[in-house]
């Protein structure tokens, strides 16, 4: 049976969404669990552009084992260098180098001739396969890009050793008819396409992102790159789950294999939505939360008489059946170890024991102890070691009413190592804390955006805040949960303000490298 790639970008072209800003330790973490998935290739970042891209593709290269890990350069040599450094350890080194080929972005954006873009990708493939044994070259607004001239670039990339040419929509301009109709005429066109991995890149600008890959598996692309959750530049990438399970649902139609295990999608897409902050909208298809609801009465008259007549995914075929609760304020180490693993998370016995020590402090707290608790303690263990000296909350009182003021007082250790107290007013409760933690900070600090959520079901469900705020010039998200909505959200703040810190702390680290080398 004729097998599709999965590449997944979520780390790359996912974090390029705006306001998303993961550390590497959550990186890290997904992308665990995109080798868990069955990715075939993993897009873990694009070195050349940051201290924390390098060291977030560098740590991802040498762990993961089952998935090809690649990263993005452009089609420079310094950024290929830069690249084989973060990537060498790899099981296969794979480089993603791209150069745009549209008349828009050749001549506005590179300034460059077509016949200059040609020799610069060339000598960029030729460079790249000096060093890796697999490189990616993509065309960069492919779609929009003269089809005689994707043929000719095509020839030469492939000569020049490229392993993979990819066809991208950057722009997210394609029709389902033309996209595929381009696949087709490259597959009759291109010499040597059949020696290489032919693979499809698609925004969903339009909306199309995931009807235009499939359009491209019809007419023979061997792999489809997007991300999980549809996460992404602008309005986002092709769902990778979305064609997953589309592939699999109509396998009589397709007949095609994937790679994937269906059954982790539930918990790879809670995971990228949880660490990114970005939630997903209840109606989106396959892994949304009202994805297998059937309200109407009909529609439940029929599935109680058979699920198949409006049911045609289930939600065990992604992981989403849930297993009873099993456990609780009396549980052991040994069953909580036992359901770490299951959830797929990797746990030392030190990060463990510091998990149990939180499950006990809640489990007292709270009377039911799902799932979503539990994945929020190991996640949230995940992210909060770092070396780098950060604000700490040690504790927050607000004082409000209706009558009266509201104030909020902080008290916070500071990357200085000092422990202070802080108080301000504002016009509600989070206005004051967001006044008192800018006075903590000493910086200056613009909301962009705030949210709060439950996770979880029930009145003592835990509290999520995600915060994007503008710090110093710099956009940042940060997440917080606690049991009430107020910590939690002073918590995202802080958060925010210390992945700056961390980031400014690996950026120095690296100038202080390079100065010792020169
Ligand atoms: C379609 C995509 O998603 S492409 C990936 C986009 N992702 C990102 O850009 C995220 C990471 N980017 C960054 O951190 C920065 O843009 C960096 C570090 C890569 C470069 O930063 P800067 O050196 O400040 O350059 P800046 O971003 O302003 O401009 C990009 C430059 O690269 C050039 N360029 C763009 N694409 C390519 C390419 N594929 N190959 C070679 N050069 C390229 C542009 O023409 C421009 O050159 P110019 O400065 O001579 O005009
Ligand atoms: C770098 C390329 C593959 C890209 O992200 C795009 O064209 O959208």
């Amino acid at each position: 049976m004729r097998r599709i790639d999965f590449f997944d970008t979520t780390l790359r072209d996912g974090e390029q969404s705006a306001g998303i800003n993961l550390n590497t330790a959550e990186k890290l973490e997904i992308a665990r669990q995109l080798e868990r998935l069955g990715a075939s290739v993993i897009e873990a970042g694009f070195p050349a552009s940051s201290p924390g891209d390098f060291e977030a593709v560098q740590r991802i290269a040498t762990t993961v084992r089952n998935s090809t890990v690649t990263g993005l350069a452009r089609a420079v040599k310094s950024d290929i260098d830069t690249s084989w450094d973060a990537l060498k350890g790899a099981e296969q080194p794979h480089l993603h180098v791209f150069l745009a080929t549209s008349p828009i972005h050749m001549e506005y954006k590179l300034k460059k001739t077509p016949d200059q873009v040609v020799d610069i990708a060339v000598e960029a493939v030729k460079y790249a396969r000096s060093k890796f044994p697999l490189v990616q070259w993509s065309a960069e607004d492919a779609f929009r890009s003269d089809p005689a001239f994707l043929v000719r670039i095509l020839n030469e990339v492939i000569a020049a050793g490229a392993t993979t040419v990819n066809i991208p929509d950057t722009v997210g301009y394609a029709s389902p008819q033309e996209y595929g109709a381009l696949f087709r005429f490259l597959k009759e066109n291109v010499r040597g396409i059949d020696r290489v991995k032919l693979s499809a890149h698609c925004h969903d600008d339009l909306g199309m992102a995931v009807a235009n890959s499939i359009a491209a598996i019809e007419n023979g692309a061997d792999q489809v790159e997007g991300t999980i959750n549809g996460i992404g530049e602008r309005a986002g990438n092709a769902a990778l789950e979305e064609i997953a399970v589309a592939l699999h649902i109509r396998k009589d139609f397709y007949n095609l294999e994937t790679g994937i295990h269906l059954n982790e999608i539930k918990r790879t897409s809670e995971l990228v939505s949880r660490l990114t902050g970005v939630m997903i909208q209840p109606n989106k298809a396959v892994v949304g939360k009202n994805a297998f609801a059937h309200e109407s009465g009909i529609h439940q008259d029929g599935m109680l008489k058979n699920p198949e007549t409006y049911e045609i995914i289930t939600p065990a075929l992604i992981g989403a059946a849930k297993e009873p609760l099993a456990l609780g304020k009396h549980s052991g180490r040994a069953a909580f170890k036992d359901r770490a693993i299951t959830m797929g998370f990797t746990v030392s016995d030190d990060q463990l024991n510091e998990v149990f020590a939180e499950f006990k402090e809640l489990a007292d707290k709270k009377k039911e102890i799902t799932e979503d608790d539990l994945f929020v303690l190991f996640t949230r263990q995940q992210l909060e070691h770092t070396d780098t000296p950060i604000y700490d909350l040690e504790s927050i009182q607000v004082q409000y009413g209706t009558n009266n003021v509201p104030t909020a007082t902080v008290t916070s250790s500071t990357p200085e190592g000092e422990t202070v107290s802080v108080a301000t007013t504002g016009a509600g409760s989070v206005e004051a804390i967001f006044n008192t933690l800018e006075l903590l900070v000493k910086g200056d600090v613009h909301i962009l955006d705030y949210q709060v959520s439950s996770i979880g079901k029930g009145r003592d469900a835990l509290g999520q805040a995600v915060v994007n705020l503008n710090f110093n010039g710099k956009q940042l998200t940060g997440r917080g949960i606690a049991q009430d909505v107020l910590e939690a959200s002073a918590k995202a703040y802080l958060n925010a303000i210390n992945r700056q810190l961390v980031r400014q702390s690996l950026e120095t680290q690296k100038e202080l490298a390079v100065e010792t080398v020169n």
